[in-house]
């Protein structure tokens, strides 16, 4: 059995590729570094660490990898995979499609053995956004093919790798913690059996699950860790507005996430306590501009932050601290994320107003509007005030 794994960074090498590793698939990853895939090649194998106090290490072996702008190369791995995933990020599938789509083509008219392509990304229906990339680049025939032989399950996965260097380039320290859950409704064939993957009916509750509760607290801590000058998140969680702020955040992504699903409150309540503990596992360290990474994409009207706080507006609920939030992603001006760049660059030229529309979808008529402003003016006031007391 051949996984073949797009993206063989943190959560490829730390999770995904280790899970598959161990369940029996022979990996071959698609980089684009050419030194991380030559150092696979040169291996064959890597580590993954537990961090936790019985820093367990797992051997991962029987790796391989090829160079994804080698699209011949991606071309003949796809014609006999058995299961194809992905950990590039979710801007990134779309530069992946056209060798998904040339490799399905040919396969299609070759194999009639059954696909599925998940897309292991922080999104919400990641595998679908892929499908529809990689059909752009279909003629109407090789789709109708496509349709009956691979499935494009959408999934979640939840394990917290931060950035890290080690002497060792392949080495990954990885949290103990993982979930990865995976749509079973919009797969094909039989149910690969990964141990450590759940299969689930509909993904939609885990996804927002999981979305609007790791990845919406991780970043309400981050972007206002990164506001009031915190490097590592732990820190940033040590400041009582922000760990307030953030807990209140969550709260309030609890209310939506109970009222659309069957989470009790108290599941949640457990929930948001364990993710709280796991931020700041002594074990890890986790800076706030990793993950407030790619803020356009985070400010999305579908994303952690945004997508709960349109949504409890139309319960009827103010999403006071989701706001905090948003406004202090606005603020996030890392030099070296290009997506933050460009929001300050339209802060400068178009106005904060027009930048906030633009990126979130929220219009000026909305309620959530005039809340992010304040919001805005109220972070200013704080850490005026807070830098007042430094001098
Ligand atoms: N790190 C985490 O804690 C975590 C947890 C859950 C989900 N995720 C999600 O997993 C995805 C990957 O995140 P990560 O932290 O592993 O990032 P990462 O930057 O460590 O890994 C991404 C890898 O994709 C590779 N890549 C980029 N363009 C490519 C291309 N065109 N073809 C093939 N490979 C390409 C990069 O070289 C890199 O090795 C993201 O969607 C992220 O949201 C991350
Ligand atoms: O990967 P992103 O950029 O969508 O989000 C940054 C972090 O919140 C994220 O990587 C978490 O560590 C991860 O989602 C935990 O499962």
């Amino acid at each position: 059995m051949k996984a073949l794994h797009f993206g063989a960074g943190n959560i490829g090498r730390g999770f995904i590729g280790a899970l598959l590793s161990r369940a029996g698939y022979e990996v071959c990853f698609v980089d684009v570094v050419s030194e991380l895939v030559d150092e696979i090649n040169r291996r064959q194998e890597y580590t993954v660490e537990i961090a936790d106090a019985g820093n367990e290490q797992i051997h991962v072996s029987g790796v391989r990898a090829i160079n994804g702008q080698d699209a011949n190369a991606v071309v003949a791995e796809m014609l006999d995979a058995n299961l194809v995933t992905t950990a590039v990020g979710p801007n990134v599938l779309k530069l992946i499609a056209p060798t998904i789509a040339k490799g399905l083509a040919e396969r299609v008219n070759k194999n009639v053995q059954p696909l599925n392509i998940i897309a292991c990304e922080n999104a919400i229906g990641g595998s679908s956004m892929l499908k529809e990339y990689v059909y752009q680049h279909l003629s109407e025939a090789d789709q109708r093919k496509v349709d009956e032989l691979v499935g494009f399950p959408n999934a979640a996965v939840d394990r917290i790798v931060p950035l890290q260097k080690h002497e060792d380039k392949l080495r990954v320290a990885v949290e103990p913690f993982f979930e990865w859950v995976v749509e079973r409704a919009n797969m094909v064939g039989e149910v690969p059996p990964i141990e450590g993957v759940d299969y689930v009916p509909n993904l939609e509750p885990y996804i927002e699950r999981k979305l609007y509760t790791v990845n919406t607290g991780h970043a309400t801590a981050a972007y206002l860790g990164y506001y009031f000058g915190y490097k590592a998140i732990a820190a940033a969680l040590r400041d009582e507005f922000i760990q307030n702020t953030t807990k209140q955040a969550l709260m309030e992504t609890s209310h939506l996430l109970t009222t659309k699903y069957h989470f009790s409150s108290e599941q949640q309540e457990r929930y948001i306590e364990k993710i709280m503990n796991r931020f700041s596992n002594p074990y890890l360290s986790d800076v706030v501009t990793r993950i407030g990474r790619s803020p356009i994409r985070k400010l999305g009207p579908n994303d952690r932050l945004v997508g709960p706080a349109v949504q409890l507006l139309n319960l009827g609920v103010t999403p006071e601290h989701l706001c905090i939030g948003i406004a202090a992603a606005f603020q996030f001006n890392y030099e070296y994320d290009e997506e933050a760049v460009q929001i300050q660059k339209d802060i400068k030229e178009k106005g904060l107003a027009e930048t906030i529309a633009l990126y979130t979808g929220i219009g000026s008529d909305s309620p959530l509007f005039s809340l992010i402003m304040e919001k805005v003016k109220m972070l200013n006031a704080l850490r005026a005030d807070r830098s007042k007391y430094m001098k």
